[in-house]
């Protein structure tokens, strides 16, 4: 037996039959895990119980799996992490994407992955939730990529292309249910993600590199997971929530300037010296929680039921 398999014979001990069957996974970002405070006939799992699974350390992640129904009318059956693991809290990238592959091993066919990110492009206000078409993962192309190594199941391609990881028909959906919600356009973009491995936040050249390398949002988590999960031929949907902007322009004025013109006693542009704090990412998430939950319920609403 597998060590997925092992696992999931675990979940089977403690989730009620009707439970079992999740369609949809969804994985809550840094202070997300509300999305699924609507979960009916709930059932939770702590991972301290789960074999292969490690614990969540960062503040706004709960380490636990939830069961239940979610949407209108009877619901469709998901199964939820309330925590994510992050390569940076010291966890192995097949720990980071373990859970993918017991929830792909239970049957689910569709993964939701929120996250909470950075904008890099100017044009993105703090509160919009970015579907994400895209992504640049500097950490893959340089040799941490999760899929390194011996493969875990021969049954999976050694080769996996990447270039329709994101499922157009949920991508789709999100616009439609936003629709269906009347939810004013702005609130919503598309763009590419950023991964990088944190846990520092970025410098403003580092921002402004990878801006010119064309991602719109950057973050520490996300990418691994969609790895896996297109590994395990799920349907993948991204939603990014931006909680701050990545400070690109500013940082670096040049103190020469600003000294020169103290001893001229003439006047400098102010520096703006803001920098991101986890607090910042967790209240806005607090803040455009309710929004992302009625979003991602509608979604499941609208989800064909031959997928
Ligand atoms: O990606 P999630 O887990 O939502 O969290 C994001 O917020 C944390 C930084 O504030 C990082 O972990 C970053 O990846
Ligand atoms: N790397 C990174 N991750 C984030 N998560 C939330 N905000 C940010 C950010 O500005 N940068």
């Amino acid at each position: 037996m597998s060590d997925t398999e092992a696992t999931v014979q675990v979940l089977r001990e403690l989730v009620p039959e009707e439970l079992q069957a999740p369609r949809v996974a969804i994985i809550c970002g840094s202070g997300l895990s509300g999305l699924v405070a609507s979960l009916r006939h709930s059932v939770l799992v702590s991972y301290d119980k789960l074999p292969g699974f490690v614990q969540s350390t960062v503040p706004g992640h709960k380490s636990s799996l939830a069961f239940g129904f979610m949407g209108s009318g009877a619901g469709v059956p998901v199964v939820a992490m309330l925590g994510r693991f992050h390569p940076y809290e010291g966890h192995k990238l097949s720990s980071v994407v373990y859970p993918v592959r017991v929830m792909a091993n239970m049957g689910v066919k569709n993964i939701i992955i929120t996250n909470a990110a950075g904008a890099l492009n100017p044009n993105l206000s703090v509160g919009t939730i970015v579907v994400v078409h895209d992504h640049i993962a500097l950490p893959n192309l340089t040799g941490m990529n999760p899929l390194l190594g011996p493969q875990t199941n021969p049954s999976l391609p050694r080769f996996l292309p990447l270039s329709d990881a994101y499922s157009r028909m949920l991508r789709k959906l999100v616009f439609r249910a936003a629709r269906d919600l009347s939810i004013e356009r702005d609130a919503l973009a598309e763009g590419t993600y950023a991964w990088v491995s944190g846990p520092t936040y970025e410098t403003p050249a580092e921002g402004r590199f990878l801006r010119a390398a064309g991602a719109d949002v950057v973050g520490m988590s996300t990418v691994p997971e969609v790895v896996a999960a297109r590994e395990e031929n799920m349907n993948v949907l991204v939603l990014s929530l931006v909680t701050n902007a990545v400070v690109i322009p500013l940082g670096y004025e040049s103190v020469r300037d600003e000294f020169e013109a103290e001893i001229a006693g003439t006047s400098t542009k102010a520096v703006v010296d803001e920098v991101v704090s986890h607090e910042e990412v967790l209240a806005i998430g607090k803040i455009k929680g309710d929004l992302m939950k009625s979003l991602v319920e509608k979604i499941l609403d609208l989800l064909p039921t031959d997928v």
